[in-house]
């Protein structure tokens, strides 16, 4: 497990980040979000050891990160880090012996990432004569070749058409399933509730949530329920119910626990037909939007 544990850093007197922590567990997938200037490149430079903290400590397993620990990371940074005029298969065999693998096994991770990501009729051409998404597929691949005990990405989604978002989830999910925490940041909540096994919020430099989309919807929702039936009327008269919207068969409430909601339902049972009863699921989106203002 990949710890970041109460970081701050300031540039200029300017706080970017205030006491940041939060965990990104192995095999799953940690979506990092926030709107831009909120510190997620910052706090990703810091894990992977290219700024450094004023206070707080990243940890691996619950001990300090080494600088062994990140070299076996991968990394995809913002300012996107390749060379232009060499061919992609050549490139990411060159990291991959960076990091130690031979060159046999090199080219046949590149061959395989390459295949999976969709770039191996691509493979032989230099990075700047592919189309940007083509490039970005590249500097996943890039960040994968060897083998990393950690994924570190920042906007790995970004520029990527729809086939292709779901192209590298998949490679992505791969290394997770394998084991690694994979941490990658985004401005697309959408992608992110969609793609990630659990979430950090980050705003002005402050963790405003953390866990998975369940934990965080728990936390900042009131549950609630709707019953679609003949007459909904006899809801209002059910102990620890709140009616927020009524109307004849269509009623939305919520309980102060689920045995509430239980009495509801095997009321309307007894009542007669039930066409409908469900958790109201209240969008992350909205959520989101309450934790960053
Ligand atoms: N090297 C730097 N020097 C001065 N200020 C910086 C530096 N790096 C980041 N900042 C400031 O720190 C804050 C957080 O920036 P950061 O790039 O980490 O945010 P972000 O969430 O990654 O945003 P974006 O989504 O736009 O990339 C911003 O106010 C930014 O201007």
């Amino acid at each position: 497990m990949l710890s970041i544990h109460a970081i701050s850093r300031s540039f200029k007197g300017k706080q970017a980040l205030k006491d940041v922590s939060f965990d990104v567990h192995d095999g799953l997938m940690t979506g990092f979000v926030g709107a831009n200037g909120a510190g997620k490149t910052t706090a990703m430079r810091i894990i992977l050891g290219v700024l450094a903290a004023d206070s707080g400590e990243v940890r691996v397993d619950g001990r300090p990160i080494t600088a062994d620990d990140r070299a076996q990371f991968g990394y995809m940074p913002e300012e996107r880090g390749l060379y232009p005029k060499m061919q992609v298969h050549e490139q990411l065999v060159y990291l991959g012996r960076l990091h130690g693998m031979s060159g046999a096994d090199a080219a046949m991770r590149a061959d395989l990432l390459l295949e999976q990501l969709g770039l191996a009729e691509r493979s032989r051409d230099t990075l700047e004569s592919l189309s940007l998404g083509n490039q970005q597929r590249a500097q996943i691949a890039a960040a994968l070749v060897h083998e990393p005990t950690a994924l570190v990405l920042d906007e790995p989604f970004s520029g990527l058409d729809p086939m292709a978002v779901e192209v590298t989830l998949e490679v992505l999910r791969d290394v997770a399933r394998a084991g690694a925490p994979v941490l990658f940041s985004s401005h697309q909540l959408d992608v992110v509730e969609r793609l990630c096994d659990s979430l950090v919020i980050l705003a002005h430099g402050e963790v405003r949530a953390a866990g998975t989309r369940d934990e965080i919807r728990a936390a900042h929702t009131r549950p609630e329920w709707v019953l679609e039936t003949g007459d909904a009327g006899f809801v209002r008269g059910i102990a620890g119910i709140e009616v927020l919207e009524f109307d004849g068969g269509h009623v939305r409430f919520t309980a102060d626990d689920p045995e509430a909601a239980d009495r509801v339902l095997r009321e309307a049972i007894e009542r007669g037909a039930v066409r409908s009863f469900a958790p109201s699921i209240r969008p992350l989106n909205e959520i989101f939007q309450e934790v960053v203002r």
